[in-house]
């Protein structure tokens, strides 16, 4: 850590619990606040407990899973997922869930005993970033990847950004509706098209600033040396330049010229064509000057690496407290010495480190002291070293 950094708070789940969620029935564990390795076979349940402590965060999960998929398929519909915490507000306790039946509507959460309105109230009490084997192929992936990674690392530093997200994707869908109708009232186009300017010049003002503080902590602790290369980011698309040039309001009366010119080109292709739900975050692998799509399968998970973490550090700067960290079979993909480098640096952030893994002797290396469970169905045991 740099002199800048004033030592983050250490947010750490005590205990998990879990009912009727993917195939656990109901699950209990005690972690004490000590790391957590979760250690079966394939199909054992180990992802869904990270994916369940992934929901203690805004938005959708590691899996994007729609709420219903995440209730057992057995059971009689609606799941929780509720924690014990100690971190920046003393002790807490915090859940969220929905209810037999009502797996469409949104998920209720609670905090302490009482109703949240909303998911990003758990913001407040716990912040969670993750890596998971299907990140893998970001680089080469689709844009749409990135961009969803993207906003999955501003709504850890920003939780109205998954509110901000959806609002956006509804009225470009809306705009789309219309744009179909023969003979649809130009007013009302007026109108969306005001929506969707707004809501997009927001949106891709959040990914800027993210993006923006992000680059500059790496810059500021790059270290050529390092396990993790470091990570050029940039975000490319019409708007983003606009905004970084220019001031917001004059960039949504512009965006809205363009739908309003454009209408009939969109209506052909049947879609909005512009706009920052096209844009792409690109990656460069720093130290070679190439672009990140470009580097060989083991450069890029290193780079991924770097970028994770260097983003888990930007939300311990920016909230004060270190994030949870999932790592869904990380160590398996990693030669050892970059996997201690990696438990060592989330050591020194102060983060309560959730992992998973079929092998028993992959986490034999780890520094510190980690609660080890061999999970099945329903099941965790705690585990001798
Ligand atoms: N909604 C659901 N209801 C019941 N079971 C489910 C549900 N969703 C997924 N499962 C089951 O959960 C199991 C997969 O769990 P998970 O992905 O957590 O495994 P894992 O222990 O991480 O395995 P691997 O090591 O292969 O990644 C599968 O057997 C799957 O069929």
């Amino acid at each position: 850590m740099t002199a800048t950094d004033s030592a983050p708070l250490r947010v750490a789940i005590h205990r998990l619990r879990l009912t009727q969620f993917r195939n656990h029935p109901t699950l209990d564990i005690v972690t004490g606040g000590r790391d957590v390795a979760l250690i079966g076979p394939n199909g054992a349940g180990k992802t869904n407990i990270l994916e369940a402590v992934s929901m203690l965060a805004p938005g959708r999960g590691l899996r994007r899973a729609t709420l219903p998929e995440l209730s057992r398929a057995e059971g009689p519909g609606g799941w929780t997922v509720s924690a014990d915490l100690e971190g920046a507000f003393g002790e807490a306790k915090i859940g969220t869930g929905t209810e037999q039946g009502e797996g469409e509507g949104g998920r209720k959460v609670r905090i302490n005993g009482a109703n949240a309105p909303s998911a990003g109230a758990l913001s407040d009490h716990l912040r969670i970033v993750w890596l998971t084997p299907s990140m893998d192929g970001l680089f080469s992936g689709s844009a749409g990847d990135r961009r969803r990674f993207l906003d999955r690392l501003v709504l850890a530093v920003d939780p109205d950004h998954g509110t901000r997200v959806s609002a956006f994707e509804r009225a470009l869908r809306s705009r789309n509706r219309l744009l179909e109708e023969p003979g649809s009232d130009p007013r009302w186009l007026d109108a969306v098209e005001r929506e969707v300017a707004e809501l997009a010049v927001a949106t891709a003002a959040a990914r800027i600033d993210t993006v923006g503080r992000l680059s500059a902590l790496i810059a500021e602790t790059r270290d050529d040396d390092d396990a993790f290369p470091h990570a050029e980011i940039s975000l490319g698309g019409w708007m983003e330049g606009e905004i970084e040039g220019g001031n917001a309001a004059d960039v949504e009366d512009a965006y809205r010229g363009r739908l309003r010119d454009l209408r009939n080109r969109d209506r052909a292709a049947g879609r909005t064509i512009e706009g920052p739900h096209a844009s792409d975050l690109s990656v460069g692998h720093g130290r070679k000057q190439a672009p990140a799509a470009r580097c060989s399968t083991g450069e890029q998970k290193a780079l991924l690496l770097g970028l994770v973490l260097a983003h888990a550090r930007l939300v311990a700067r920016l909230s004060g407290s270190a994030p949870v960290a999932l790592l869904d079979e990380v160590s398996a993909h990693l030669d050892p010495q970059r996997r201690r480098a990696l438990y060592e640096r989330l050591q020194q952030l102060g983060s309560q480190v959730w992992m998973t893994g079929a092998d028993p002797a992959l986490f034999d290396s780890l520094p510190g002291e980690t609660a080890r469970f061999a999970i099945s169905s329903g099941h965790a045991e705690p585990m001798q070293k």
